[in-house]
């Protein structure tokens, strides 16, 4: 940070003759929209109740403001500690995948604007075809993920394919940072 000296009288009537001036640049270092919104989807991932798979989603508007975010969880109503989160079972309704309601679900019920129309999504997790077919129907332009973990799945060779023949957009994040740290200190 550079310093320059101003001499004369301080206007803050603090009597000095010659007094330091931060320079009036902007801060560098500072966190830049994409990694900003990811890091929203990446946070609001660490409330889920899955032990397995954590999602989190952001959506943002074409002014950079976030209009829903979400998790994967169970429905209102239905306890946490009553649904199963198994993957596996003797019988597909002991586990969680009925019920669960993915992240980009909850991104959109949760969304505090009238409408998500040219909207992109921040998600942690490549969509799967139900949630392609929500991010379509809601006029989401634009995807951005981090993880393609299931992308030899049905489900999300399905939701490319909705995607390509929409023409959304699906873009692989690349974080300009590595790493951010919450410090609560
Ligand atoms: N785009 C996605 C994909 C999956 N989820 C949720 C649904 C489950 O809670 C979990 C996946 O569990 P896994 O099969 O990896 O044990 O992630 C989502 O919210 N959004």
């Amino acid at each position: 940070m550079s310093e320059k000296q101003i001499s004369g009288t301080s206007p803050a009537g603090d009597g000095g003759r010659v007094r330091s001036e931060t320079a009036c640049q902007k801060r560098e270092g500072y966190l830049e929209w994409p990694d900003y919104f990811m890091a929203v989807a990446v946070l609001t991932a660490q409330r889920s109740k899955d032990p397995n798979t954590q999602v989190g989603a952001c959506i943002v508007n074409p002014e950079n403001k976030i209009v829903g975010i979400g998790y994967n969880g169970m429905p209102i109503g239905c306890s946490d500690d009553v649904m199963p989160w198994g993957k596996t079972a003797s019988n597909e309704l002991d586990t969680k995948y009925p019920y669960v309601c993915h992240a980009e679900l909850n991104a959109f019920v949760n969304k505090n604007s009238a409408d998500v129309k040219g909207c992109r999504i921040y998600v942690t997790l490549f969509p799967c075809n139900e949630c392609a077919k929500l991010i379509i129907q809601a006029g989401i332009k634009e995807v951005i993920f981090v993880s393609d973990k299931n992308h030899d799945k049905s489900e999300v060779k399905a939701a490319k394919r909705l995607f390509d023949l929409t023409g959304i957009t699906y873009t692989r994040f690349t974080p300009k940072r590595r790493q951010l740290v919450v410090d609560f200190d």
